[in-house]
């Protein structure tokens, strides 16, 4: 959904800050390189010591390189397989960092097995539901679903809640119990979207394997 609705409000706000780093000969590649790393070390350097709030504010910082690179890589007439590859690629590396580091810090010290295996849980179905697209579209299928909770709602819900969590070590009493809830959240939400991509590519398939066998019986 805010994949649909927001895209086209940030490729608006977002498309001059691309030109210009095109006029400074900066290539879409160096921008998904660098937001990689840095929204990589700011959830692995922060989370795992439980700083969420500015965890958040660095890996927000880099993390929208993911909707800047594209731009520039549309305005410059560069737009490439080998640039859709890396783009989608690192994401997973980026969501892999950002899970991973909440997952430490309940395994540490947040200590609390349980919310480390939900952050785990996260890690793993957000990389489904992008496989279950990418191996989908593969085999050849449309793969005509976004389902409930892609990487943007992901990113956003967690995030927001990471961000408003880490303020409890500022003195904001109770509001540490919006990352755990987030969590679930997105831990439900990911699993109801790989059930929905799935059962979309099982449907696709059919309908395939029918049109094929009605092709035959001509
Ligand atoms: C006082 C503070 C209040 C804060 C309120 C926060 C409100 C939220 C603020 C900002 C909203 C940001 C919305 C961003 C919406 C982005 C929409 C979008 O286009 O996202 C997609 C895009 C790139 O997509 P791609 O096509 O490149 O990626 C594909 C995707 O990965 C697919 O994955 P799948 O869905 O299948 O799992 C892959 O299949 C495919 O291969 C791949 O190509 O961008 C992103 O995904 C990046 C999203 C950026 C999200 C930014 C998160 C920041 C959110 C909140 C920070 C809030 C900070 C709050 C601090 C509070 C402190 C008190
Ligand atoms: N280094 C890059 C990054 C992206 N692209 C192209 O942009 C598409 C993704 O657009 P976003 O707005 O979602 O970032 C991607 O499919 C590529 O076509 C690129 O060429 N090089
Ligand atoms: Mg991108
Ligand atoms: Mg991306």
């Amino acid at each position: 959904m805010l994949n649909k609705y927001a895209r086209a409000f940030f490729t608006r706000v977002l498309t001059p800050f691309a030109a210009m780093l095109l006029r400074w000969g900066v290539s879409p590649d160096a921008v998904t390189l660098i937001g990689t790393a840095g929204s990589v070390a700011g959830a692995l350097v922060f989370f795992p010591r439980g700083e969420f709030f500015w965890g958040v504010i660095t890996v927000t910082l880099f993390i929208f390189s993911d909707l800047v690179d594209g731009n520039m890589a549309r305005q410059a007439g560069r737009s490439s397989k080998w640039g859709a590859f890396l783009d989608s690629t690192l994401d997973r590396v980026a969501d892999a960092a950002i899970f991973g580091g909440l997952a430490m810090w309940y395994a540490g010290g947040g200590d609390n097995d349980l919310l480390c295996a939900v952050s785990v849980f996260c890690l793993a179905s957000g990389q489904v539901v992008s496989y279950t697209k990418a191996r989908g579209e593969a085999l050849g299928f449309p793969v005509n679903v976004s389902g409930l909770v892609e990487r943007a709602e992901r990113l956003v819900i967690s995030l927001t809640a990471a961000g408003f969590a880490g303020l409890h070590k500022f003195g904001v009493p109770y509001i540490e119990w919006l990352l755990p809830i987030a969590l679930w959240v997105v831990a439900a939400g990911s699993l109801v979207t790989v059930a929905q991509r799935m059962l979309t590519v099982r449907r696709e398939s059919a309908e395939l394997e029918a049109a094929g066998a009605a092709e035959g019986v001509k």
